[in-house]
């Protein structure tokens, strides 16, 4: 049966998600869908912001970081009024399914969003913070790491230079998955992130300790620690300056922001997007309805939307163990001393 496929890109804009598009428009016009693309997120809902999406509109743009049915947030949609606008232009489009290329924000509108609209509703995880469980992976993820590190890797060679300690802040909103990847990938020598740390303030002492050992390990050398946005009350510009004045050794911050979001996305983020893609209109066809499409140990899957959002998902335990064991300064001390 021929359906109509309605797209967004929602929340955070990841690169990899014009791949997916790509490959929504492909896999459904080689099933005689049409596929109709509503802008800047679920805004372009409310208001019938919409483009119909051909082959010719999505060729070369693979290649392409950012979205080019734009991304929002989208205050009016968590209301009922725009709930029901939303609602209204679906069925006033005569939409069979719609796709939510998103982060956990968009797949839980999408969840309210089903139990108010007859329609299928199937979610793509879309986001550099990989927070998301039902995929390993989500879309943006290995780019933003590789941005990431692009910088680090960057300032490693100022800071040996100058012998200097640097602060590096990435994204994550409440996920170390940035964190994590870029401090073990760029040899950084710590690394905070939320999922090891309960009250920051609490850490400041071991954080000082660690510093201080490191000093005294490696001699007069550069340090870079990577931390997670939001763990430090104040930010990195904060923590530098208190770091500063605890050790007496100027600390500098910082802050990647959103160069993390932008740029080509690597062959990773194009190929799990091309799948994802793909997969969600051939889960259409399925009549399926209520799910993320997801890629675990390199199978296709998909979970329930309040499955994917609801629990913290686990960072990798043994790249956690490793990378604060291979710079356990603190207990590298205390075993020469003995
Ligand atoms: N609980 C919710 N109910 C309805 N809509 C939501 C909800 N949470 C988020 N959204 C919608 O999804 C949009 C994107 O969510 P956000 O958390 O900002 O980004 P992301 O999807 O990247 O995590 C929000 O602006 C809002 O329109
Ligand atoms: O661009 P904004 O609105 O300031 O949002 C910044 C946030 O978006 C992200 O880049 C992506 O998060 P989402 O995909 O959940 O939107 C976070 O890492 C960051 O905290």
């Amino acid at each position: 049966m021929k359906k109509t496929i309605a797209v967004i890109t929602s929340g955070g804009d990841a690169p990899g998600m014009n791949a997916c598009i790509r490959a929504i428009v492909l896999t459904a016009n080689r099933f005689g869908h049409q596929v109709i693309g509503f802008k800047h997120g679920y805004n372009g809902l409310i208001e019938n912001e919409k483009v119909l999406l051909s082959p010719f509109d999505v060729q070369h743009t693979i290649q392409l970081g950012g979205t080019i049915l734009k991304s929002a947030r989208c205050l009016a949609f968590t209301t009922d009024k725009g709930l029901i606008a939303a609602v209204e232009n679906l069925n006033k489009n005569e939409v069979d399914a719609l796709v939510v290329i998103g982060g956990d924000g968009s797949l839980r509108g999408l969840d309210r969003l089903q139990k108010h609209w007859d329609g299928q509703v199937i979610g793509v995880p879309g986001t550099i913070d990989n927070d998301l469980n039902g995929t390993d992976n989500t879309i943006g993820y290995q780019t933003a790491i590789d941005t990431a590190l692009d910088s680090i890797d960057k300032l490693r060679d100022t800071a040996d230079a100058f012998e200097r300690i640097f602060l590096v802040e990435v994204m994550g909103r409440h996920a170390g998955f940035i964190a994590l990847a870029s401090a073990v990938a760029s040899g950084a020598e710590q690394a905070l992130f939320p999922e090891s740390i309960d009250d920051p303030h609490t850490e400041l002492e071991s954080i000082v300790q660690h510093v201080e050992c490191l000093r005294q390990v490696k001699g007069k050398s550069s340090i870079i620690m990577v931390i997670a946005e939001h763990l430090w009350p104040g930010g990195v510009s904060d923590l530098a300056e208190t770091l500063t004045n605890q050790i007496g050794i100027e600390c500098r911050p910082c802050i990647l922001g959103h160069i993390q979001r932008g740029g080509a996305p690597v062959a990773y983020d194009r190929i799990l997007a091309t799948k994802l893609g793909s997969y969600a209109v051939e889960i259409i066809n399925e009549g399926q309805s209520g799910v993320m499409v997801g890629e675990i140990n390199n199978r296709q899957c998909a979970h329930k939307l309040n499955y994917v959002y609801s629990e913290q998902k686990e960072l990798d335990p043994y790249l956690v163990k490793i990378q604060q064991n291979l710079f356990d300064v603190v207990q590298c001390l205390n075993l020469s001393k003995k």
